[in-house]
């Protein structure tokens, strides 16, 4: 993704919202209030993983589907050595069989987070209590996963698995007597329609390889709703596309017919959200109906940096004191629009709209406006100019659930990673998003731009911090999955905000919506301003745009 560049134009802005998008506002969340919960901690995966040949992964996976079958066992103990070779993670040795700490019970609020991680192998003197610094990157399997961590330490079938973080053993039929009796207290991981039976689902526990008929009236909690998600979502693909992908369609709806990496999709979508919900963030199902090797990404639900980059940015300008700030400009005049309020439950005392003042007016960015039901302030938005969203810290004295900090809030938005066929994989709703509404934030490692690197999976800051990018070709989360379309349902928003004044200004980008997106359709972004599509020099290495946008340009920068 290229960097925005070129813009000159400055608008304000003031809408008054209506009474059902602020009840609809309201109701989610007070939803997402709710879905804040317990000490998870794996954010960051370190992959390990050898290359196995394809016959082991077919075998591994046939052995998978079902946890009675003969064979289960056998194939487990073949792979199991590999796996004990290939395995050097610190969960197996780190967990205790046990039950979980007590600590791991405790709730953690999201204030406790760190906002991002640092790499040093050296201690930083007096650094922020909301940073997170790490000697390496570790690959785990998130610890409230008690069952995961048993059948990776204990389960006889082993997976010849690459997914960072995702457990390369789980129990099979093999197991059933040492390890199965405990059935009632499992958790479970997934549900998965019976195609047959519309009341009846499929269960996979947790640490379990095959599942177990469930019916409906059986099952409470999350789990169910994430199985008729994944329902959902398999019928709106079916009524859309063409006749072999609704026989695809089928074939992932029926467990044996599913295509060879189906568990470990089903894994990917369960840790993933294990570690989105530590931080309020909702659920991720990736899908693919194809035979397509799940994506290999290291997951982080913040930015990470090497300490160079902490020190680079302690020593920003944007980092400093508001009060310090207007000390260094009282000299030189600086006017603030007093006619914006900004959507802060405490404007009086709000400071957003003056830092933008001091820090950013002069890059002629939009400087976006919060709604007090905490969707931003579309009216006269254009996406060709850059934007930067400010928000309330507690120099503006408002609570922690002032609309204008959206993005310190649990944003519990649902997506399905789903492979696209020729674009690779990309993003769909998993429920309607408003116009102006923060779905979440584009993370991965915060470096100094290099043109050197692979720049497909690179976002660029421009404003709140001029020469750093966002790369999450290998670290990063499900918004580096977002799809180029030349008439996107999404837009990429630089981000100025910190709970505490004393924090670390971390720049962030969100992903917000600009249009209605319904249930199932494509976020998507434009990763150029329209100019760069319409210009794009004969010479220049080009491949297709596959958008599919009456408006689409046909090629992109390659
Ligand atoms: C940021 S990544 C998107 C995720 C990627 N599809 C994946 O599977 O990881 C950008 C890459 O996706 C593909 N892509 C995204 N949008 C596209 C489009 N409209 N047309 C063609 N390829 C696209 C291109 O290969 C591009 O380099």
């Amino acid at each position: 993704m290229k960097r925005w560049k070129y813009y000159n134009s400055f608008k304000y802005y003031r809408a008054v919202i209506k009474e059902d998008e602020y009840a609809f506002w309201k109701e989610q969340r007070d939803r997402e209030a709710q879905n804040l919960y317990k000490d998870r901690s794996t954010r960051i995966c370190e992959d390990e993983y050898e290359e196995s040949d394809e016959e082991e992964e077919e075998e591994a996976v046939r052995a998978n589907s079902s946890r009675h079958e003969e064979s289960d066992s056998e194939n487990g103990e073949d792979s199991d050595q590999e796996n004990q070779e290939n395995d050097l993670g610190g969960n197996r040795d780190d967990h205790q069989e046990d039950e979980p700490d007590a600590d791991q019970d405790d709730e953690v609020a999201l204030t406790d987070l760190p906002n991002a991680i640092v790499i040093s192998t050296v201690p930083i003197p007096q650094i922020p209590r909301s940073l997170k610094v790490v000697e390496t990157l570790v690959s785990e399997v998130p610890r409230s996963c008690q069952e995961a961590l048993r059948a990776q330490q204990h389960g006889s079938l082993a997976l010849p698995r690459r997914c960072p973080g995702i457990p390369t053993r789980k129990f099979s039929s093999a197991d059933n007597e040492t390890h199965g009796s405990r059935l009632d207290d499992w958790p479970i991981q997934v549900v998965l329609e019976n195609p047959t039976n519309p009341d009846n689902w499929f269960v996979f526990f947790e640490g379990w390889a095959s599942p177990d008929n469930c019916e409906e009236d059986e099952l409470r909690g999350e789990a169910l709703e994430v199985g008729k998600m994944r329902r959902n979502f398999l019928n709106v693909i079916e009524a859309a596309e063409d006749d072999s992908i609704k026989e695809l369609v089928k074939q992932q709806r029926n467990i044996r017919d599913a295509p060879k990496f189906f568990l470990d999709y089903l894994d990917l979508s369960y840790f993933h959200s294990e570690i989105h919900q530590e931080y309020g963030l909702g659920t991720i199902i990736y899908i693919s109906l194809f035979d397509t090797r799940p994506p290999q990404l290291k997951y982080t639900t913040v930015n990470v940096m090497e300490a160079e980059i902490y020190h680079h940015l302690r020593r920003a300008y944007p980092n400093k004191l508001f009060d310090e700030l207007v000390r260094i400009n009282r000299r030189r005049r600086i006017r603030h629009d007093l006619t914006i309020t900004g959507g802060c439950e405490n404007e009086g005392s709000c400071v957003c709209n003056k830092l933008f003042t001091i820090l950013y007016g002069i890059t002629g960015a939009q400087n976006l406006q919060t709604l007090p039901n905490g969707l931003i302030d579309l009216k006269d938005f254009n996406r060709e100019i850059q934007r930067v969203a400010i928000e309330c810290s507690d120099r503006c004295k408002c609570s922690l659930n002032c609309p204008r900090r959206r993005l310190q809030q649990p944003m519990s938005f649902p997506v399905i990673v789903f492979y696209e066929g020729d674009k690779g994989f990309g993003l769909r709703a998993g429920r309607r998003a408003r116009p102006g509404e923060f779905l979440g934030t584009y993370t991965g490692i915060m470096k100094k731009d290099n043109e050197e690197d692979n720049q497909s999976y690179v976002a660029g800051l421009g404003i709140v911090s001029k020469n750093l990018v966002i790369d999450a070709l290998n670290v990063g989360n499900v918004f580096r999955f977002a799809a180029h379309c030349c008439d996107p349902s999404a837009v990429f928003v630089e981000v100025h905000s910190r709970r505490n004044e004393s924090d670390l200004l971390v720049p962030m980008i969100a992903v917000m919506a600009i249009k209605n997106i319904e249930f199932g359709d494509e976020i998507t972004i434009s990763y150029y301003l329209k100019d760069v599509l319409e210009n794009i020099p004969d010479d220049q290495e080009t491949i297709d745009c596959l958008c599919k946008s009456p408006l689409c340009f046909g090629k992109l920068p390659a």
